[in-house]
Formats: structure tokens, C-alpha cells, sequence
């Protein structure tokens, strides 16, 4: 075996354990007790075998029987702590790495995500977490405590007679052995039987997001049979890679039963030639079934690095994915509205698909730029260009003169807001879904937004006010409420450029009046873009931006191209019909 998993079993206990180094050693003192005490209680058998063959009846005895209750419940006692810190060592190194996962994959870029389905990211936080329980709490201090244990009992019957000793201990030898050499295909096929279950789960998810649309478009079909498809995949390399651990554990058994032979062999030898009492041939025999527990205990462990293993190697390549989108060294703008210039950008999310070709413009700092164009022409994904969710193929953007690529993406993106149309809401408080969970916005801030956008009303017949909890994806708000709630947490965050992505399209006509003075006061001393497909929306916008088929063919003041009847702009206004450019 390559030293190549070791190395990562290592790094990965030695992240997670060492901040609870006093716990996991408190786990391994009680543990080492656990085994003084296991290879003493068959020595105190051996003696009262011994003194009662020799002298009957006698104190001692009673003395023995009672030593032999008290160690049985101190180690009773000691194994009972010690479970208790395994469990709590487990569930800390657990959930610390969960945190980490979910922390890096959030930090992935927008192509990653899009190629894995949100069950699929689950299960590989969650799932694969979950596998390794075992591994973090029980794992080393198991293998060492069960090969302590076993080296201790050895040494014992060494003290007996050292070929007796010598033959058990090559037998374990050959035993843990054979079970390494066997573990190896095993692991493989859980790899494979882990990528099964986060499939299946990634289609749940994605099933159960869009329930609504499967049931009304009558896909209910489709959906069952890719159920059964995939579960049963899950369930047939499930089995697979159990079945496989399976065979070295029926294995296993009958090597266990060949060393109780053999213990029972090599002890009635030593008493034919008077090397060993009647209480010591009980010895080696006890001895010869107790090595069984840890060699039992040493198989299980393999098998269940096996799945561990698997684990280890999924989450080791989920942290060694590094997102395409890299931070810059920290370049910032300088404060205030920002100036947005685009030079020569061309990007495609596939590398021969360009979606956006040799875009240039430049939008002065506190002007309004509107962009237009059909469906699939690429407007949206010049914002997302804005925000370094994907970065362009050539070309470079700019704000302030400071390249995108020289900024750190945390510095850019609180500069920038997005509203669009698929508003995100979370399951929790009203003032949390407002603030992302900012503790430093006040009440009272919170307040002036949402009496400023219209909200007050609905937000004063909120049952707890701020504290009330919106439910699953913002359970019980209608479409419109919750894009106004969009634009309340963009009034709470002050950013220098506002992007409004189709924003107030599920606005109904009164409500939209009741926003127009909002946004207007949000692109005071601001830059903005308003991405819309009704040219109404463009009333308020200083400068046009036409796209067709990701290249500008038309750019410039929206009065002058609305003024001249040659430009597409103004051809674009006189076919809007009903208010909706299609
Ligand atoms: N994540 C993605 N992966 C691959 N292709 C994409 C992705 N997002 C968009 N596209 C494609 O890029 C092109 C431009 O899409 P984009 O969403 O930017 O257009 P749009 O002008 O905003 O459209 P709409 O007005 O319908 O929102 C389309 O052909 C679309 O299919």
C-alpha cells in the first residue's frame, strides 16, 4: 500500500484532533486502564484455579472472587466513560469538518456548482462526514489500544512458555495479514457506492425543488422511473462493496476458530509435559479466546477504513478543488460611485460557445445604464461577469480603473448588489432574511427601509415583527413581497453599484409606482444598471446598451437613440407592445 492514504489519514486526524488534545488523551488514559485491567482479571481466574486445587476451600479465595467483581465493574465503569469521549471526540472533529466543507464549497465558483446538483453537495458535506465517526473517534486510539492489548497478552503467555507465545504471536501476524491484503478492492467499491447515493440523493433534491413545476407539467413519470433508475444503482453498489467487506470477515471467522485450536493444542501439550498448571492451561486458553477480541476488533476497524477510505478520498478531492475564481491582492476602488468599464470582453461558458463578444463600454460613475435585448442575448450573464462569477475568456472590466482580477472578491462583491428575479430567502427571522445576518444593522435602519419601500404594513402585521420566522424558502410572502424584501436588503447594505436583473417584474402596477421612488433614491450618488425586457423600466436610465447575440450593437444617451428613429433602441420602442419588448 502506498504511503500516499496514510499521509492523508494523518493530516486529516492531526487537523481535527489537535484541538481537542486534551479530550482524545483523557479517551486514550481511560482506554490504556481498560486494558490493564482486561489482561488482569484472567490472571486472577488462573490463581483461584490453582488455590483451589491445592488448598480447597480458603479466605483467599473469597479475597480473589472479590478482586475479580471489583476490576469486572471498574472496567464496566472505565469503558462506559470512555464511550462517552469517543462520541464527543467524534461529533467535534465532525462537525468542525463539515463547517470546513461547506465553508470551501461556498467559496467554489459558479461553473462548479452548476455541474454538481445541490443533493450531490449534500451528501458529500454530510454523508461522507458521517462515515467517518468512526474513523476520527476510534480509529487510531482503537488500533492502538487493540494491538497494546494484544502485544500484553502476548507477553504474558510469554512468560508462560516463549514458543507458545511465539507461535500466537505469528499467528496474529499472518491474521491482520491477510485481512490488509483482502480490504484492498474493497475500498473501491464503496468510492463507488458513496458517488451512487450522492446521485441519487442530488436527485431528490433537485425533484423536490422543482415539485411544483413536475406535478403541473405532469412529469410524475419521469420522475419515478429515474427514482427507481438511480435508487436502485445506489442500492446494487451498496451491496456490491458490503458483500465484498463481507468475505474477509467470513474469513476472518474461520481463522479465529483456528487459533482457539490452536491455543487449546499448545496448552494441553504444556501440561502433558508439566509445564504449565491446570489454572494456566485456563489461562492460555482464556488468553488464546481474548486475542480474538482484538484481532476481531483490528478486522473490523480495516473494514471500516475501507469506508472511511473511500470517504477520505471524496472529501480530500472536494478540498483540493480550487475554484477557477481566485482572489486578487487586494486593489480597492476608491470610495463613492464607481466608474464600469468593460475592454474588449469575450466570454462563452463553454471555451468554443462565446455567449459575449468583444464587449467595450464604459458607464461614468453615478450613471444609470440600461441594457436591452432578446432572450439568450446575454445580458444577464455580463452581471454575472460583474460580480466574478465566471471570469471573461479576454478582455478585462474594471471599476474605477482597477481591474475586476486585482480586488479581493470579498472587497468586490460588497461594492456591488444584485436584485433579481429569483429572490433567495432563508428559513429564518424577518431581520435575518433583511440584514444576511449583519447583527450590526439596527432595528431601527431596518425600519426606515421598509416604511421607505412600502413595507410597513405588512411588516406591522407581522406576528413578532422583526423576530418573526419566515419559513422554508420564505413560506407565505407572495412573489411581489418578496422581491420588495430584495430591494430592502440592497437599501441596508449602501453598495456603490446597484444591478437591477428584471427586478420588479412581479411587481403588480401599484406596487411597482410605490417602488419607482425607492429606486430612484437608490440610484442617488450611485452607478446602476437596470436589465429589463419592458422598456417602461428604462425611464429613469442615462445610457442605452442594445445586445444581440452577445455583441453591442447600439450604445449611447437614451434620449438621443429614443430621438432618433433609425436606431434600434427606437425601433425596439415603437414594437414594444402592451409594454413588453418580446
Ligand atoms: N450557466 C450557464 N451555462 C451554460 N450556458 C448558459 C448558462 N447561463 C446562460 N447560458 C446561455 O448563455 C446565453 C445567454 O444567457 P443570458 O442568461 O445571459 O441571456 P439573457 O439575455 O439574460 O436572457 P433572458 O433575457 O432570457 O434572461 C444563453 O444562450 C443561455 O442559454
Amino acid at each position: 500500500m502506498s504511503l500516499r492514504p496514510f499521509r492523508r489519514y494523518f493530516v486529516l486526524l492531526a487537523r481535527y484532533l489537535r484541538p481537542q488534545w486534551l479530550t482524545t488523551l483523557l479517551m486514550s488514559l481511560l482506554l490504556l486502564v481498560s486494558i490493564g485491567l482486561q489482561l488482569e482479571n484472567p490472571r486472577i481466574l488462573r490463581d483461584f484455579i490453582d488455590m483451589t486445587l491445592a488448598q480447597g476451600l480458603s479466605q483467599n479465595l473469597i479475597w480473589a472472587a472479590l478482586l475479580f467483581l471489583v476490576i469486572t465493574l471498574l472496567n464496566q465503569a472505565v469503558s462506559v466513560a470512555s464511550s462517552y469521549l469517543c462520541e464527543k471526540v467524534a461529533w467535534t472533529a465532525t462537525n468542525a469538518l463539515r463547517g470546513d466543507l461547506l465553508a470551501h464549497v461556498l467559496t467554489l465558483d459558479q461553473g462548479f456548482h452548476k455541474s454538481h446538483t445541490q443533493g450531490e453537495l449534500l451528501e458529500r458535506i454530510d454523508g461522507d462526514v458521517n462515515d467517518l465517526a468512526n474513523f476520527f473517534s476510534k480509529f487510531v486510539v482503537h488500533m492502538v489500544f487493540h494491538i497494546l492489548l494484544l502485544l500484553g497478552m502476548l507477553l504474558v503467555l510469554g512468560t508462560i512458555d516463549w514458543i507458545l507465545s511465539a507461535s500466537m504471536g505469528l499467528y496474529c501476524l499472518l491474521v491482520v495479514a491477510a485481512l490488509t491484503w483482502m480490504r484492498r478492492p474493497v475500498v473501491d467499491r464503496w468510492v463507488v457506492a458513496h458517488q451512487a447515493s450522492a446521485e441519487f440523493f442530488g436527485f431528490i433534491g433537485e425533484s423536490l425543488v422543482a415539485a411544483e413545476d413536475i406535478r403541473g407539467n405532469g412529469g410524475l413519470n419521469y420522475v419515478w422511473h429515474n427514482f427507481y433508475q438511480r435508487f436502485s444503482r445506489w442500492y446494487n453498489t451498496t451491496c456490491y462493496a458490503g458483500w465484498s467487506g463481507a468475505s474477509p470477515w467470513i474469513i476472518s471467522q474461520a481463522l479465529f476458530t483456528l487459533g482457539k485450536v490452536l491455543g487449546l493444542v499448545l496448552g494441553a501439550y504444556l501440561w502433558s509435559i508439566h509445564i504449565a498448571s491446570p489454572g494456566t492451561v485456563y489461562l492460555i486458553f482464556v488468553y488464546s479466546n481474548l486475542l480474538m477480541q482484538p484481532l476481531d476488533q483490528i478486522q473490523w476497524q480495516i473494514q471500516d477504513l475501507n469506508k472511511s477510505e473511500s470517504c477520505i478520498r471524496r472529501i480530500d478531492g472536494l478540498l483540493q478543488t480550487r475554484s477557477a475564481i481566485q482572489d486578487g491582492p487586494g486593489a480597492m476602488p476608491a470610495a463613492g460611485a464607481l466608474t464600469l468599464t468593460f475592454e474588449q470582453v469575450t466570454f462563452g461558458y463553454t471555451k468554443y460557445e462565446p455567449v459575449l463578444q468583444d464587449i467595450s463600454f464604459q458607464l461614468p460613475a453615478g450613471h444609470v445604464l440600461g441594457i436591452v435585448g432578446r432572450t439568450g442575448s446575454g445580458k444577464t450573464t455580463l452581471s454575472r461577469l460583474l460580480f466574478r462569477m465566471y471570469d471573461p475568456q479576454s478582455g478585462q472590466i474594471c471599476l474605477n480603473d482597477v481591474p475586476l482580477t486585482e480586488m479581493r472578491l470579498v472587497d468586490l462583491r460588497q461594492r456591488l448588489s444584485l436584485i433579481t428575479q429569483d429572490v433567495q430567502l432563508f428559513d429564518a427571522s424577518v431581520r435575518d432574511n433583511l440584514t444576511f445576518f449583519d447583527r450590526s444593522i439596527s432595528d431601527q435602519q431596518i425600519h426606515t427601509v421598509l416604511a421607505e419601500i412600502g413595507l410597513l404594513d405588512w411588516y406591522q402585521a407581522l406576528p413578532e415583527g422583526l423576530a418573526t420566522r419566515l419559513g422554508p424558502t420564505g413560506n407565505g410572502l407572495s412573489a411581489g413581497e418578496a422581491q420588495l424584501l430584495a430591494f430592502a436588503r440592497v437599501f441596508l447594505t449602501h453598495p456603490d453599484l446597484v444591478i437591477l436583473d428584471e427586478a420588479s417584474s412581479r411587481l403588480d402596477p401599484v406596487t411597482e409606482q410605490v417602488i419607482e421612488k425607492a429606486v430612484d433614491r437608490l440610484f442617488e450618488q450611485r452607478t446602476g444598471i437596470v436589465i429589463a425586457h419592458r422598456l417602461a423600466t428604462l425611464q429613469r436610465v442615462d445610457e442605452i446598451l442594445v445586445i444581440e447575440h452577445g455583441r453591442i450593437v447600439e450604445a449611447g444617451p437614451r434620449a438621443t437613440l429614443a430621438a432618433d428613429p433609425t436606431s434600434h433602441f427606437a425601433r425596439l420602442l415603437q414594437h414594444e407592445q402592451g409594454g413588453v419588448f418580446v
